[in-house]
This record gives structure tokens, C-alpha cells and sequence, in this order.
């Protein structure tokens, strides 16, 4: 164990509440302490035994001890207290699983609530760019891999006071015995570090393999549309097979690796225990040492073996461990500043998005090129333009789902950043092309922008999104819309999202393709409802031509990030 890797070890157990620490730490004192005198007791049982034979050869202090417990106890009460001291152990090591699982939870919630709001708080962009499914499989299995590895530790611990007691013991009764069996024991540790070394490796297998395997199934899963139509059924089967191969090849190495090592372990125990009582039995060491010192080593080879194994298990954990901390430290340091106590002012004159420069990671050209744009308050605007031209990117802007890397967005000539540009993201709304429907009640939808709304303002909120379909189904508003709203048209879907959006009164409505995947019919009930709202929030809408952007005040281009022109819509966009 390194410095950095006992350091590691520290920064997880800190997350266990002080009160559980100390039951722990007096849990596995007590239940070392009656291991070593529960062995130490066989010194007097067989003084009592051999009537005071078996002590002859023993040091002072333990042959007059031994005496006296011997011949004030007797047989009977020495063996009574043997049975009561195994008995209190057994309690007290129940009493210790229960607190290192608790710990074990305490430091494994607390990772991932750490983990789940540090990716809620972190920034648009950066969440943007990560892999969901890895976050996932984060959060849900390898959490328990570290879980795992934190139970081991505290294990681990429980084995280290445990033979040190053991070790005293065996020292009051022949110091020499007990250094050469610490050498050993160090000995054994360090030749054992290539086991170590190796779980290690395939701890970071196991972070792939989980990795590779929530990925291909929530890709999968999220794609059966477009699976079944290309009949990649068979395909995808495969894939998950292969994927869920190789993950278990990396469980059972990991088996393998823990079940090997405790054979050589166990095995070189029983040869050195071998030895000893054939050295001292040579050397004609009195029974009286040598059985209570067999003993002490009987109990200390499986001490070592779970020092080592839990060695290894955290050291198979700690690949997880780097990928939890990679990724708190990352989403921390992308961490928006909290929001501002007072809900952003809604514009009188107008929005605008000054100079603006964007960067998207990983291209050579921006993604905006020092755009300028302004929305008056209350104007219905069309970004139009081809595709990759930078019109998401715009609406990004003006929606504050993340500040330019140059330029300014700000609303009534007052620049928004920090806190601010937060608070404004509130107070604008977005209908994206394929709206995001939970699997609830509409009724549950809707209160999902405002949980207040009652009945009458969800319906009215209904109506003027063209959804008043809504009513008349037999569940009405508490029709439970299905996986990402699959039990109901894409049209439906998307006017229950508008819906949702009014309900939150919003200052900008951003229409980003919102009616391109749609039929003429739900396309003209979206432009409908959007009639309807001009003039009483300012409205953006990217798209190609159609009802929604023939019914806006202007028209504007866009072409590789920059602004083409405006007025007339485009012929071919
Ligand atoms: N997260 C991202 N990482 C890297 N590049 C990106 C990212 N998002 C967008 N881009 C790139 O930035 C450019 C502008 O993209 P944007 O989505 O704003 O265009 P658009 O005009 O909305 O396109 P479309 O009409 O096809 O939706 C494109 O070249 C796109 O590939």
C-alpha cells in the first residue's frame, strides 16, 4: 500500500459519520481483544489440565498467571469462560458486519450523491460532450465495485488490529517466535504484491467492460425502431453477448487471481506451521509454549490470507475509484455558479447576443464567428440557414445553455454571466424536434415545469398549445404518456411539450426544428398556437421553410457561422 494509495483510503472512509467510526474502532478492539485472550486462554486450561505439568517451560509471568487462574477458576470455570468469551466474539463480530455495511453504504451514497450533483450542477457544454450510458454505469454498478472495495478495506483494517493482538500474544510467549512469524508475514505481503498488481489491472477490465456493456444496451435499447427496421436484431444480440463475454471473463480472472492466491497462501501457512512445530518439537520446546503458540499461528495464516485478499479488492477497486474521482473533479470544476435569489427581469426592448464566438472542442473552424443578433421583445424571429451552419449553436446562446467563449448575451443592454446568465436559462423555454416526455401522467408532465399548476392553468396552458386533445382522452390528465411519451403521436407529444413550456410563462421560446418531424396538420396546429402567443413573449425559431417561419416579423441567415443576411426567406435553405 503507497502513501497516496493510504491517503485515498482516508479521503473514502472521511464520508463515514464520526459516531460510526467510533462503534467501529470499538468493535474490532473488543473483537480482537477476545480473540488473543480467548487463545491465550489455553495456557491455563492446560496448566489446569496437566495439573500444573503443561506450565513448566513458560515464561515466568504466564507459568504464575496460568497457576492461579488454574487453580482459582478450575477446569470447569476456565472452560466456561472460553465458551462465554467465543460467544461475546460472535456477538460482537455480528454487531461488526452490521456497522462496516453501514459504513460501506454511508461512503457509497455519499459518492454518488456527490456524483449525481456535481453532473446536474456542472455546465451545458461539458455535459454535452460526455458519454451518458458511462455516467450511468458509474453511478449504478461501479459505485458497488467501490462499495465492495471499501468493505475489504474496512475488513482489511479488522484483520491488521486482530493480528496485532494475535502477534502480542505469541510475543508474551516467545518473543523470537513472534518476530520471525511478523518477518514472514511481511514477507508473504510483499511477494504477494504481483497478485495485487494484477487485480489491479483487471479492475480497470471491469470499468470497460461494465462501460462497454450499459453502453450497448442503452444504445440498443434506445434504437429498437431503427433496429428492427434494418433487422439487426440478431446483430444486437451479438454485440451484448460479446460485451457481457468479456466482462465476465474479467470478473472470473478476478476469481481466479483471489481464489489462487489464498491457496498458495493457505498452503505456504500450513508448510511454515510445519516447520515450526517440527523446529520446536527438535529443539524440545515444552507443550505448554508450543500448543497456545500453534494455535496463535493456526489463527493468524487466515488473518493474513483477508489482509491480503482485502488488499487486493481494494486494489481491483481502485480503478473505479480513479473513474469516480476523474469524474467528480471534472464535473466540479465545469460547475455552474448557483443560481441568483432573484428570477432574471423579463425584457422590455429586447434580447441580444453581441460578438458572439463559439468553439465547439475538437474543430478547427467556430461553430459562430462573431455574430451579432437582436430580438426585440415580443418579435417572432426565423434563424434559417443550411445545415452545420451554426443555428442550434445561436439558439444555445440566446437560451444561455452556456456563455460564448467571446461576446456577450444580454437583455435590455444589461450583459448576462455568472449567476445571471443561469437565472435568464430559467425564463427561457426549448422544443427541440424530439420532445422529452417522461414516462408519467401528462398531468405529471406538465407540473414538471411548475409544480404549483393547478387543473384550470394546465388546462388553459393545453388549449393554447393546440393540446386540447388532451382533455377528451378517457384518462384526460392523467393518461400515463409512456416511455419518452411513446403512447402518443409525435404531434401530440410535441404540443403536450409546448404545453409544458407556457405553463412555465416563458420570456423566450426557442422552436429548434419543433415541427420538421412533424405532419402537415400537427405542424399547422403547432403554428397555430405560436400565432397565438406572438406578441406576448419574444419567439425564436430555427428551421427550415414552413408554416412556422413564414409567420415570423423577420427572417434571418445564418451560413458557416456567420449572419448571411435578412429579410426574405432564402429559396433554398
Ligand atoms: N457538441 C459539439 N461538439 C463539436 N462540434 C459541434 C457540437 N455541436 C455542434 N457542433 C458543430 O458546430 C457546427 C454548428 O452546429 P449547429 O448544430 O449549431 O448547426 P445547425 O445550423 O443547427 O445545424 P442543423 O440544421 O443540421 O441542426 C457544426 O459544424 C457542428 O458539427
Amino acid at each position: 500500500m503507497t502513501l497516496s494509495t493510504i491517503r485515498r483510503a482516508a479521503g473514502l472512509l472521511r464520508s463515514i459519520p464520526p459516531g460510526q467510526i467510533a462503534l467501529l474502532s470499538a468493535l474490532t478492539l473488543a473483537s480482537a481483544l477476545s480473540e488473543g485472550v480467548g487463545l491465550l486462554m489455553l495456557v491455563p486450561m492446560l496448566s489446569a489440565l496437566s495439573a500444573g505439568e503443561l506450565a513448566a517451560g513458560l515464561p515466568g509471568w504466564a507459568a504464575s498467571a496460568s497457576a492461579t487462574l488454574a487453580q482459582w477458576m478450575g477446569l470447569g470455570g476456565l472452560l466456561a469462560l472460553f465458551v462465554a468469551l467465543v460467544a461475546a466474539r460472535a456477538v460482537l463480530n455480528y454487531r461488526l458486519a452490521l456497522a462496516q455495511t453501514r459504513s460501506q453504504y454511508a461512503v457509497v451514497d455519499d459518492w454518488r450523491d456527490r456524483i449525481y450533483r456535481a453532473l446536474l450542477s456542472a455546465g451545458w457544454r461539458h455535459l454535452s460532450a460526455m458519454r451518458q450510458s458511462d455516467n450511468i454505469s458509474l453511478l449504478i454498478q461501479l459505485v458497488d465495485t467501490i462499495g465492495d472495495g471499501i468493505f475489504r478495506l474496512l475488513g482489511l483494517l479488522t484483520s491488521v488490529v486482530t493480528l496485532g493482538i494475535v502477534w502480542l500474544a505469541a510475543f508474551a510467549l516467545s518473543p523470537v517466535t513472534a518476530l520471525v512469524g511478523a518477518l514472514g508475514g511481511m514477507a508473504v505481503l510483499a511477494l504477494f504484491s504481483r497478485f495485487r498488481r494484477h487485480a489491479r489491472g483487471l479492475g480497470s477490465d471491469v470499468v470497460r467492460g461494465i462501460g462497454a456493456l450499459q453502453g450497448e444496451a442503452q444504445e440498443t435499447l434506445g434504437a429498437l425502431r431503427l433496429i428492427k427496421s434494418h433487422g439487426q436484431e440478431g446483430g444486437a444480440a451479438l454485440r451484448l453477448s460479446q460485451n457481457v463475454g468479456a466482462l465476465r471473463r474479467a470478473q472470473l480472472a478476478m476469481i481466479r487471481t483471489t481464489a489462487g492466491s489464498r491457496a498458495l497462501l493457505l498452503s505456504a501457512g500450513a508448510v511454515a506451521m510445519a516447520l515450526v512445530v517440527w523446529v520446536a518439537f527438535a529443539r524440545g520446546v515444552s507443550l505448554a509454549v508450543l500448543l497456545p503458540l500453534v494455535a496463535l499461528f493456526a489463527r493468524s495464516v487466515p488473518l493474513l490470507d483477508t489482509l491480503q485478499s482485502g488488499l487486493q479488492h481494494w486494489s481491483h477497486a481502485l480503478p473505479a475509484i480513479e473513474r469516480a474521482e476523474s469524474l467528480l473533479a471534472q464535473a466540479s470544476a465545469a460547475r455552474e455558479p448557483d443560481l441568483p435569489a432573484a428570477p432574471a427581469p423579463r425584457p422590455l426592448h429586447e434580447i441580444a447576443v453581441t460578438d458572439a464566438t463559439v468553439r465547439h472542442a475538437g474543430r478547427d473552424s467556430p461553430a459562430l464567428d462573431d455574430v451579432t443578433l437582436v430580438l426585440p421583445a415580443g418579435s417572432m424571429t426565423a434563424l434559417v440557414g443550411p445545415s452545420g451552419a451554426g443555428k442550434s449553436t445561436l439558439a444555445d446562446l440566446f437560451g444561455a445553455m452556456f456563455a460564448p467563449d467571446a461576446g456577450t448575451l444580454s437583455v435590455d443592454g444589461m450583459p448576462l454571466d455568472g449567476a445571471a446568465l443561469v437565472g435568464w436559462r430559467r425564463t427561457s423555454a426549448y422544443l427541440h424536434q424530439e420532445p422529452v416526455l417522461f414516462h408519467t401522467t401528462i398531468r405529471r408532465n406538465l407540473q414538471w415545469a411548475r409544480s404549483d399548476a393547478g387543473e384550470a392553468e394546465m388546462k388553459r396552458a393545453l388549449e393554447r398549445a393546440s393540446a386540447g386533445f388532451v382533455l377528451e382522452l378517457p384518462e384526460g390528465l392523467d393518461t400515463v404518456v409512456g416511455d419518452a411519451g411513446r403512447r402518443l403521436s409525435g404531434g401530440e407529444r410535441q404540443r403536450i411539450a409546448l404545453a409544458r413550456a407556457l405553463l412555465g410563462d416563458p420570456a423566450l421560446l426557442i422552436l429548434d426544428e419543433a415541427t420538421s418531424a412533424l405532419d402537415a396538420e400537427n405542424d399547422a396546429a403547432i403554428a397555430r398556437a405560436i400565432a397565438g402567443l406572438k406578441g406576448q413573449c419574444t419567439i425564436l425559431v430555427i428551421g427550415h421553410r414552413g408554416a412556422l417561419t413564414d409567420m415570423a416579423d423577420r427572417v434571418v441567415t445564418l451560413r458557416n457561422g456567420r449572419i448571411a443576411g435578412e429579410g426574405a426567406i432564402p429559396s433554398a435553405s
